[in-house]
């Protein structure tokens, strides 16, 4: 029997809840698939801060690196929010993603045809998206020098570095193309070239890179553009590739099209098959505990783990049609319904899908 290790890192808030719902769909795929999950589970950010004195315990890393795959929830919260930089718990979300060089984050948007009108946009603007965002997930302005100083002329002045290296922006842009030739063969590069120098490097990179892909029809894009693009007409998107700040703003911006945040998966990669699998919302305090979260995008994740690093690529199909097949029917956590009165809750949510997945 085929065996895989998963490190598992619920985090904060509704981390904790969310994860424990893509694992018992993981538990129903154990038994499909007739193969094993041995887990090992790990802290991470605030929670990590309470118990151990910092966002990124040494055990975390350890058991992440030594597993095939990491499930993660999300950290952070107002509890820490007052904390000194150095102990936020978004140090230890930033510190595993360098620790384990996950440099490509892929967060699809896909907007299922009965979800369109859940969107706050128009129905005709974003039934059929499906897009790709290639994010930048280990360089950039996230992980540049910080400093915080009072100047010469007595004023308090804080400064973030923007930095990229060309070998950080070749591989990102392999990653995407490599991703569109697989898709509709269509990349457009965002950026900021118009005013930052980091951009402008960016483009040249992107540039360089698209010589080797002549299929692969690309373009480039300013951010700004792009954020008002996505709203106005997204179905032209197939692939985004952008770097990190771009990525994370975008595509959160990118999730409304497909109803709700707590839709969207995402798969934090390197180079072999090993990746980092969580759901591209933060912790939500203002619904944490109150068991309403919308599991879907943390069981996407999962599923995206059994294509990504475990080649169960059936498994994770059936996941994908699972979720797919609950929602056409019409069931809708609070984030997602039209007639809020008539919402679930995060584990009536799971139950249905698992319904589905399992026939019964
Ligand atoms: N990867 C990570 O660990 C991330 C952590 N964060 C952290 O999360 C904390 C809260 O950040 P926010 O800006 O409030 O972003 P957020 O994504 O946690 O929440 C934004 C809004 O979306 C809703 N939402 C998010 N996920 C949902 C779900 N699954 N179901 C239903 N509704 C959902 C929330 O209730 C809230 O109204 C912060 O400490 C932030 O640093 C934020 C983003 C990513
Ligand atoms: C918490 C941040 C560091 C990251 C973020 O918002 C994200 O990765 O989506
Ligand atoms: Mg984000």
């Amino acid at each position: 029997m085929k065996s895989f290790n998963i490190a598992v890192i619920p985090g904060d808030g509704i981390g904790p809840e969310v994860v424990e719902e893509a694992l018992k769909v993981l538990a129903v795929i154990e038994e499909q698939e007739n193969v094993k999950f041995h887990y090992q589970y790990g802290r991470l950010g605030g929670c990590a801060i309470d118990e151990d004195g910092t966002p990124l315990p040494e055990h975390t890393v350890q058991i992440s690196k030594a597993a095939d795959a990491v499930l993660l929830g999300a950290v952070g919260g107002p509890k820490w929010d007052q904390n000194p930089s150095h102990l936020r718990p978004e140090v230890g979300i930033l510190g595993i993603r360098k620790a384990l060089g996950l440099y490509a984050n892929l967060r699809p948007a896909i907007t299922y045809e009965c979800m369109a009108k859940v969107s706050s946009l128009k129905e005709e603007v974003v039934a059929g998206v499906d897009l790709m965002v290639v994010r930048e997930l280990t360089g950039g302005i996230y992980f540049g020098d910080k400093k915080r100083f009072t100047s010469e002329d007595g004023k308090e002045t804080a400064t973030d570095t923007l930095i990229y290296q060309e070998d950080e922006i070749d591989r990102i842009a392999r990653k995407a193309f490599e991703i569109a030739m697989k898709r509709n063969k269509r990349l457009v590069s965002v950026d900021k070239a118009n005013v930052l120098e980091s951009s402008r490097l960016w483009r040249s990179i992107i540039e360089k890179v698209a010589k080797d892909y002549p299929e692969v029809e690309y373009s480039h894009m300013l951010v700004d553009n792009c954020a008002m693009q996505l709203v106005r007409a997204p179905k032209q998107f197939d692939v985004i590739v952008t770097e990190n700040m771009f990525g994370d703003i975008l595509s959160d911006e990118a999730s409304m099209l497909t109803g709700s945040i707590g839709m969207l998966a995402s798969a934090s990669l390197s180079d072999g098959n090993f990746g980092l699998y969580e759901p591209i919302h933060g912790t939500a305090p203002d619904i944490a505990g109150k068991g309403l979260a919308n599991p879907i995008a943390t069981i996407l994740s999962a599923a995206l783990m059994l294509r990504y690093s475990f080649g169960l690529d059936q498994a994770a199909q059936r996941i994908e049609e699972a979720v797919e097949t609950v929602l056409n029917r019409g069931v809708r956590t609070s984030d997602i319904a039209e007639d809020r009165e008539k919402a679930i809750g995060t584990k009536e949510m799971t139950e249905q899908i698992l319904s589905v997945l399992t026939g019964k």
